[in-house]
């Protein structure tokens, strides 16, 4: 354990079991090449299963950076200097539709930031919206009214669940017990308030013309005008969805940025991103176990975790101020770099700590100002979206920003902390998920082959081992031709009478039972280790064979996205879940829900017909030929894919039986 000034880090205790794991895991499949090289015949099954096993390889090899060293961190927030010696902080909600987005959703999310356990008058919390909806101005006019009761009674009150929608609901039950009258008078004075929000918002609503979006936008990301008004030297973004839930964490993200000996080198502090809606048995994966725990904290003991989009506190140096070590010459070329924009070069010489002469600018020259440096245009002839800023290289920009600041040498944090700080809504069904899925997969693709790929310009920039995780990331849509092949050749081979595995009896089949054990074993670990279950893990195996088959559509779209057939376009995730009361019933129950999502399923759909007619077929040839030996290890695997899939078999057949 490293103790710091401010935030203590902890390395997984079962590190040295878990690189021995490794090691022992590698010699195997060393093994494995050698019995398939050794014993190379020039026939279909061999050569797909060889192919199958290099690319399930590859992919476990560079997967293993994550088990290198996982830390979990804590943070001492009571070590903090006091309020007034705080640096500022600007928080950015972002939205564009509100029909995918529903307005009052938002709100809840500005006025959960606007609640936030910070100084006042170090808080600014600005709302993008891309879509220029007339719906999103009133309700921002709402809110803001709003939060004006809103925040003093939280405060007066020491309220922990800040987001108004969630203390008035079931799940704020325990903020109202063991309270004052005095309380209880004034919280119900605030719900009337909320209410005449809410219905406010919703009436205005009602009115197809108030929801209408403006094509002809500006781009996504402009962090900058706020430069111009606030300046706060960190800032945090989070999605529309995602109401901040425990109101600590800017103080829990200071730990980093203001320990003297982190606080140089911190690009930025992620938060995991959770859900409110789970159901209990999260049969999608929502919670995306193996990202927020094992891959980020993974990366987190190397030089930290990738940048998720939301949930993440940034040093606005890091965006604008190249390498840590960067020299302030680098302003005096600034127009070039940043704009023509005076008053916002000014700003920027404030943020490094320059002694900036105060001039007397009228709001409404600030508003002027604003403007321009917010339009597209502004941005010609400079290095935002490339050297400066979030970048643009691919859509997945949260991603790509966070690779690039660890490439010109910044790390980042991670914190997992018991309550969550930010929790947003998951999607209830496979469709969404999928489409969420294809559309991050695809752009990672997309790194991989771009002028960024981790395989040449990350290598040469960034510690090996940490470099391998965004080589995982950037290919890991290629587990689905491994997976494909897997679950189709031996299979088929095992209805013909080809074996493809050595025989149960042959030493050289301990090799390939190994194999899978021990991926197993670690899977099992990892899981139960994170507070999960044995039916969590089953549940997540089956998921994730699911996810990597289906990923074989992100590979089409990224090659048709870089041959320039389809249109760059960011598909934006519904979170207007709560409308279909069917489908939130299907999902808490655990019932897979297809509707929609026939051709995501299309690949998976095959798969498991060919796994079904070879089990059958397959066992009816092996009774008759008793060819038992050569066969176990492809009747294993067949069983194996059918009891996992059982289901999806389910889901298939209902999806079928609706729509017929
Ligand atoms: O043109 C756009 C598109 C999206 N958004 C907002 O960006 C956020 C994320 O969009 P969403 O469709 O919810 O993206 P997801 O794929 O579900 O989200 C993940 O992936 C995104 C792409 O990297 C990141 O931006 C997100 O933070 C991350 O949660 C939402 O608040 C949107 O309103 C905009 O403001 N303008």
């Amino acid at each position: 354990m490293a103790t710091f000034t401010l935030h203590k880090e902890t390395v997984q205790s079962w590190l040295l079991l878990s690189r021995t794991h490794i090691l022992f895991h590698f010699i195997c499949v060393l093994f494995l090449f050698y019995y398939r090289i050794k014993n190379f015949i020039v026939s279909y099954p061999w050569i797909l299963m060889t192919l199958a096993e290099t690319i399930l390889s590859v992919m476990w090899f560079f997967n293993q950076a994550y088990r290198w060293r996982p830390v979990s961190r804590s943070v001492m927030t009571e070590k903090l200097p006091a309020d007034q010696n705080l640096p500022g902080l600007d928080i950015f909600v972002c939205t564009i539709d509100p029909e995918k987005e529903p307005t009052v959703e938002v709100m809840n999310t500005v006025v959960s930031a606007v609640a936030m356990d910070y100084p006042s008058d170090k808080l600014c919390v600005y709302l993008s919206d891309d879509g220029g909806s007339p719906v999103t101005l009133y309700g921002i006019k709402e809110a803001s009214q709003f939060a004006k009761a809103w925040v003093p009674f939280c405060k007066k009150y020491g309220v922990k669940s800040r987001c108004p929608k969630v203390f008035f609901s079931p799940l704020g039950e325990d903020e109202h017990v063991l309270r004052s009258h005095e309380f209880e008078v004034e919280r119900d004075q605030i719900k009337v308030k909320y209410e005449k929000m809410q219905k406010n918002i919703e009436k205005f609503s009602s009115d197809p013309k108030n929801l209408c979006m403006v094509n002809d936008r500006a781009s996504r990301i402009e962090l900058r005008v706020s430069g111009l008004i606030s300046n706060g030297p960190y800032v945090l973004a989070v999605d529309c969805d995602m109401y901040c839930n425990d109101p600590s964490s800017a103080k829990q993200a200071m730990c980093f940025f203001l320990d003297p000996e982190t606080s140089k080198y911190i690009a930025f502090v992620q938060f995991p991103q959770m859900f409110h809606n789970l159901s209990k048995k999260d049969i999608y994966d929502n919670q995306s176990r193996t990202a927020f725990k094992t891959m980020w904290q993974g990366m987190d003991g190397l030089r930290g975790p990738g940048l998720s989009g939301s949930g993440n506190y940034l040093n606005r140096s890091a965006l604008l101020f190249g390498s840590p070590n960067q020299k302030d010459e680098y302003l005096h070329d600034a127009k070039n770099y940043f704009g023509g924009s005076t008053t916002y070069i000014e700003s920027l010489k404030a943020i490094r700590g320059q002694q900036v002469i105060k001039k007397n600018i009228s709001k409404e020259e600030i508003l002027q100002e604003a403007q321009v440096v917010s339009s597209c245009s502004y941005e010609s002839n400079t290095k935002w979206g490339t050297e400066i800023g979030f970048s643009y290289g691919i859509l997945l920009e949260s991603t790509i920003t966070g690779y690039l600041l660890h490439c010109r040498g910044w790390k980042s944090a991670y914190l997992y902390p018991k309550t969550p700080c930010f929790l947003g809504c998951a999607p209830t069904d496979i469709k969404e998920g999928m489409l969420q899925l294809v559309k991050w997969l695809s752009e990672l693709c997309l790194l991989a082959i771009s002028k960024y790929s981790p395989f040449t310009y990350g290598f040469s920039r960034m510690s090996t081992i940490h470099n391998f995780t965004y080589c995982f990331m950037s290919i890991s849509s290629i587990y689905a031709i491994g997976f494909i092949l897997y679950g189709i050749v031996p299979q088929v081979c095992f209805f013909k009478g080809i074996p493809v595995f050595p025989k149960v009896t042959d030493p050289w089949f301990v090799v390939f039972a190994i194999l899978y054990i021990a991926t197993q074993i670690q899977h099992l670990i990892e899981v139960i280790s994170g507070d999960g279950s044995v039916s969590m893990w089953w549940d997540e195996q089956r998921i994730w064979i699911l996810k990597s088959v289906t990923s074989l559509f992100a590979m089409i779209e990224a090659v048709k996205k870089w041959l320039g057939l389809n249109k760059k376009k960011f598909n934006l995730s519904n979170k207007a879940i709560d409308t279909d009361k069917e489908k939130i019933k299907k999902y808490e129950q655990g019932r897979f829900d297809f509707q929609g999502a026939a051709l995501y399923m299309s690949p998976m759909i095959v798969l498991l017909i060919v796994n079904t007619i070879c089990f059958f077929g397959g066992l009816w040839r092996l009774f008759k030929i008793r060819d038992f030996e050569d066969m176990f290890g492809q009747l294993f695997l067949v069983s194996y894919v059918m009891a996992l899939s059982y289901p999806i078999f389910e889901g298939i057949l209902t999806m079928k039986s609706k729509s017929g």
